[in-house]
């Protein structure tokens, strides 16, 4: 290793901080000034199908070429929020898809129109002012409408809504033939649940309506501290189950340490117990939690909405602390909090072989859905797999509808997100080898991977984890063998590097 590959790996801190941070700010500063023009003159939603139509042009064109190569969206891979780059895109051809606005919010219809590269910050800053949310809002600032849509979305409200998918009403796709369609539960039925979990393989998404709920100005949200794995299942499967809590979200520090945290909206505040936790110079939000275990009391607090949204941003969830150090120091974040986090984006791009190749061999990022009644074994699994902490638990109802991702038993079921990122603690830790163990586990819980981490599976594996039964319909019917890679050639580990 040279010496620059030393400091680099070793003392990323330096990069990230003297030059990293710095162009985040002014890239942020950009993205203001463009968005403000383009709010102040309103030009770009109304050029919506202007651009769609160049959408459709590539794909004429593609078809007029004799449809020789399959068609993905140009995003470039390292803007993706996700740590493997898809080198799938070197050789198909990519489809320029430049819609990145806010079309239209319609508080009579209830629903939002937005184009796929609305990130959930954007959508926060213009809905929350207004009064409005959506039911379910990722929390990481820069994921996109058609990421969710198209992968999957999860926040700690799907115990009540479903994943971010549920709560769309419609889908404008353009088609292989160029052709535009809109789609509902209503009218074309099958086209609108598959479209969920297809990444992209059935057409390019080009707006999406997503219902819209009033939203308050704080969430009241209240930390309990639970000890011992029994207590830990058990609190979180009643927690989950209690509709009356709008979120429900627990973070585990070990195998038998866990805060419950669970939330609703208000605009009545009592106001010495507002708690701003998105200011600079304020503890990382799961620094703050672990503080909750020292005293076995239940707190509350109210938290601005948006700072609650985007909890878990500023931290990018606990991985900064690997990249930054003495980042949660007070000092750090007096002086320089105000910087982070460095874009997600701007770390892959300027990751370094030998980074990539140390979080490959010693980093999991991996989020298993489960159904709750398979959460207390499958901690234990992954405690001897992996021993990684913090880990997120954030429950979901999975609806019994048609599409890729449905519950066994034909009723909708309560599952469990569980999310390991971080630095494996075993011995001899083997990422494929591991990989695989969790996927196997998986599998026998009647459980589901999300794709956005490494996928090892043989497709035979993919398709008894996934539906592909009304998939490979729409596929035949809309004409897409030629036209898009299947799924699995989009997320395995050999798509993506
Ligand atoms: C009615 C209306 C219509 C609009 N229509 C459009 C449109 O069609 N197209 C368009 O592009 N824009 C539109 N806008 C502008 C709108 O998208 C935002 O105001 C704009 O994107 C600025 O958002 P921001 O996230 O960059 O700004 P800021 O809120 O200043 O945020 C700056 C950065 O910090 C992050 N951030 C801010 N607060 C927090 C927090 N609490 N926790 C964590 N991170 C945070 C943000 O996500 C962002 O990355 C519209 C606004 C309104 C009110
Ligand atoms: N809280 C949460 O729920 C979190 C979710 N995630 C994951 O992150 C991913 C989203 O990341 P993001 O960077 O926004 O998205 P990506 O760019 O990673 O896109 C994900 C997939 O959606 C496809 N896609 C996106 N837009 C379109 C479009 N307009 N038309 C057709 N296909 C499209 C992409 O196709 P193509 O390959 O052709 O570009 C790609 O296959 C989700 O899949 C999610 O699982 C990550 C962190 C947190
Ligand atoms: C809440 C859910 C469902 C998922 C959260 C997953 C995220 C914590 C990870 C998804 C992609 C990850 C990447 C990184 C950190 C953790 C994620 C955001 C890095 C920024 C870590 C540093 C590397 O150099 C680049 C990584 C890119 C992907």
């Amino acid at each position: 290793m040279g010496c620059m590959e030393y400091v680099l790996v070793n003392y990323r801190w330096l990069f990230v901080c003297f030059f990293l941070l710095p162009i985040s700010l002014f890239y942020d500063l950009w993205m203001y000034f463009r968005n403000w023009v383009v709010f102040r003159l309103s030009s770009a939603p109304s050029k919506h199908y202007k651009k769609v139509k160049y959408v459709q042009e590539q794909i004429v064109e593609w078809n007029n070429k004799g449809r020789k190569t399959k068609m993905c969206s140009a995003r470039p891979g390292w803007q993706t929020v996700s740590f493997r780059r898809p080198v799938y895109k070197q050789h198909m051809t990519n489809i320029d898809v430049n819609l990145v606005d806010i079309l239209e919010i319609d508080t009579e219809k209830g629903v939002v129109r937005l184009e796929p590269l609305v990130s959930m910050g954007q959508l926060t800053a213009t809905l929350n002012p207004l009064g409005w949310t959506i039911p379910v809002l990722p929390e990481i600032d820069d994921l996109t409408v058609g990421g969710l849509v198209m992968g999957q979305g999860i926040e700690s409200s799907s115990h009540v809504h479903g994943l971010f998918q549920n709560t769309c009403v419609s889908y404008e796709l353009v088609l292989s033939d160029g052709a535009i369609v809109r789609c509902s539960a209503k009218n074309e039925p099958d086209l609108f649940y598959s479209i969920p979990w297809s990444y992209g393989t059935l057409g390019i998404l080009t707006a999406v309506e997503i219902r819209i709920v009033p939203a308050k100005k704080y969430v009241k949200l209240s930390y309990e501290p639970v000890w011992g794995l029994d207590n830990i299942v058990q609190k979180f499967t009643e927690c989950s189950g209690d509709a009356s809590n709008e979120f429900v979200e627990m973070i585990l520090f070990s195998q038998h340490e866990a805060v419950m945290m669970t939330g609703v909206q208000t605009n009545s505040p009592e106001h010495s117990k507002i708690n701003s936790i998105d200011r600079w110079y304020k503890p990382w939000f799961f620094k703050y939690v672990q503080e909750k275990l020292r005293n076995n009391t239940i707190t509350e607090e109210y938290i601005p909405l948006r700072a609650y949204y985007h909890r878990h941003t500023r931290s990018i969830f606990w991985e900064l602390q690997d990249i930054i150090p003495f980042g949660n120091n007070a000092v750090f974040r007096a002086l320089l909090g105000w910087l982070i986090p460095p874009k997600i984006s701007l770390l892959k791009l300027t990751q370094t072989k030998a980074i990539k190749e140390l979080y490959e061999r010693s980093h999991v990022f991996q989020d298993v859905l489960v159904p709750v009644g398979e959460m207390e074994k499958s901690l234990r699994r992954f405690h001897e797999l992996v021993d990684v902490y913090p880990v997120w638990l954030c429950p979901f109802l999975l609806p019994d509808r048609p599409g890729m991702v449905r519950p066994r038993e034909n009723r909708s079921e309560m599952f469990v997100d569980i999310g390991l990122y971080g630095t494996p603690r075993v011995d001899g830790f083997d990422p494929k080898e591991t990989a695989r163990k969790i996927e196997q586990h998986v599998i026998d819980s009647n459980g589901f991977q999300m794709l956005y981490a490494d996928i090892y599976m043989t497709r035979e594996e993919f398709r008894t984890m996934f539906d592909h039964g009304l998939y490979d319909k729409l596929r035949s019917e809309l004409r897409c063998e030629d036209a898009f890679p299947e799924v699995y050639d989009k997320v395995s580990r050999a798509a993506r590097d």
